[in-house]
C-alpha cells in the first residue's frame, strides 16, 4: 500500500503514450504527481499538455479515434483497467478555460452533481451547496443570491462557482485547463489565491500559458514540448534553474 498524505505519489503515470488516430500526441510520459500539491504543466501550444491533462480523468474516452498505451495509477488503481469511469470523474473532477456553468441558478450549478449522485435531502444539499461555495471563495459573494442565475454573474465568478461545483462532488484530485486564461488580472489573482488555499484539501494539476502563474502557485512544473516531457522538477528548479537547455530557452522566453 502506497503512503498517503501531502508530498506523496497521487497519480503516477509510466510510459504514457496516446494517439490521435494515426498521429500520436504523447510519447511515453511518466511521472509522479504528488498529493495535496499544485503540479504546473507548461509548453508551447500544441505541445500535448490538454491531451495529458485529459488523460487524468479520462476525458479523451470521449474521442473515438483516441489509442493510449502506459498505465496511470491514482489511488493504487489503475484508472484505464478499471471500468468505473464515472466514479473515476468523481474523484478526478475538471475545471475548464472558459467558465460553463449551466443556464440554471447559482444554487442549482453548485447541487447538480450531488443531485445527480441521489441526495435529494433539502437541509444536505445546503450544506454541500454552501461548504461547495465556501470552499471557492466565493459564498461571500453570492449568498444573497443562490436562487439567481449563474449567467448573471461576472466571468471571475462564474469560475469560482465552476470550482465550486467540482468542489460539490468531494474530488480528491481537481484538473484545471487554462481556468484563468479568460479571466482578468483581478480576478485572475483571485482564483490563483484560491488555487494556493484549496491544495490544503485538493491535488491539483494545472495546464496554463502564464509563466508568472506557474511559478507564482505550483509545487512542481513539468515542461513538455512535442509530447513529450522534457523536464519535470521542483517549480523552483525549473524556473531558475532548468538542467534542459530547451526548458531554459522556452521559460526565459526564447521561444513559445
Ligand atoms: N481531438 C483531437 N483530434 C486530433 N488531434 C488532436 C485533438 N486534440 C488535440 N489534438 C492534437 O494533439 C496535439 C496536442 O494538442 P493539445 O491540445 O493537447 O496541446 P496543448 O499543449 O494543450 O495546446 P494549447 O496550449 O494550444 O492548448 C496537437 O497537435 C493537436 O492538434
Amino acid at each position: 500500500m502506497a503512503q498517503r498524505g501531502k508530498g506523496n505519489a497521487k497519480i503516477k503515470v509510466k510510459d504514457l503514450n496516446l494517439f490521435y488516430g494515426e498521429k500520436q500526441a504523447l510519447f511515453g510520459v511518466s511521472l509522479d504527481i504528488n498529493e495535496k500539491e499544485v503540479t504546473a504543466l507548461i509548453g508551447p501550444s500544441g505541445c500535448g499538455k490538454s491531451t495529458f491533462l485529459r488523460t487524468l480523468n479520462r476525458m479523451n474516452d470521449l474521442i473515438d479515434s483516441v489509442k493510449i498505451t502506459g498505465d496511470i495509477i491514482i489511488n493504487d488503481e489503475n484508472i484505464y483497467t478499471s471500468s468505473d469511469v464515472i466514479k473515476l470523474r468523481t474523484k478526478v473532477g475538471m475545471v475548464f478555460q472558459k467558465p460553463n456553468l449551466f443556464p440554471m441558478s447559482i444554487y442549482d450549478n453548485v447541487a447538480y452533481g450531488p443531485r445527480g449522485q441521489g441526495i435529494k435531502n433539502k437541509k444536505e444539499l445546503d450544506k454541500i451547496v454552501e461548504e461547495s461555495l465556501r470552499g471557492a471563495a466565493i459564498w461571500d459573494e453570492v449568498k444573497d443570491r443562490l436562487k439567481t442565475s449563474a449567467l448573471g454573474l461576472s466571468g471571475g465568478q462564474q469560475q469560482r462557482v465552476c470550482i465550486a461545483r467540482a468542489i460539490a462532488m468531494k474530488p480528491d484530485v481537481i484538473l484545471m485547463d487554462e481556468p484563468t486564461s479568460a479571466l482578468d488580472p483581478i480576478s485572475t489573482l483571485k482564483v490563483e489565491e484560491l488555487i494556493t488555499q484549496m491544495k490544503e484539501d485538493f491535488t491539483i494539476v494545472i495546464v496554463t500559458h502564464n509563466m508568472q502563474q506557474a511559478a507564482r502557485i505550483s509545487d512542481k512544473t513539468a515542461f513538455f514540448l512535442n509530447g513529450e516531457v522534457v523536464e519535470y522538477d521542483e517549480t523552483d528548479n525549473i524556473f531558475s534553474t532548468p538542467k534542459d537547455q530547451r526548458t531554459e530557452d522556452y521559460v526565459t522566453g526564447r521561444f513559445g
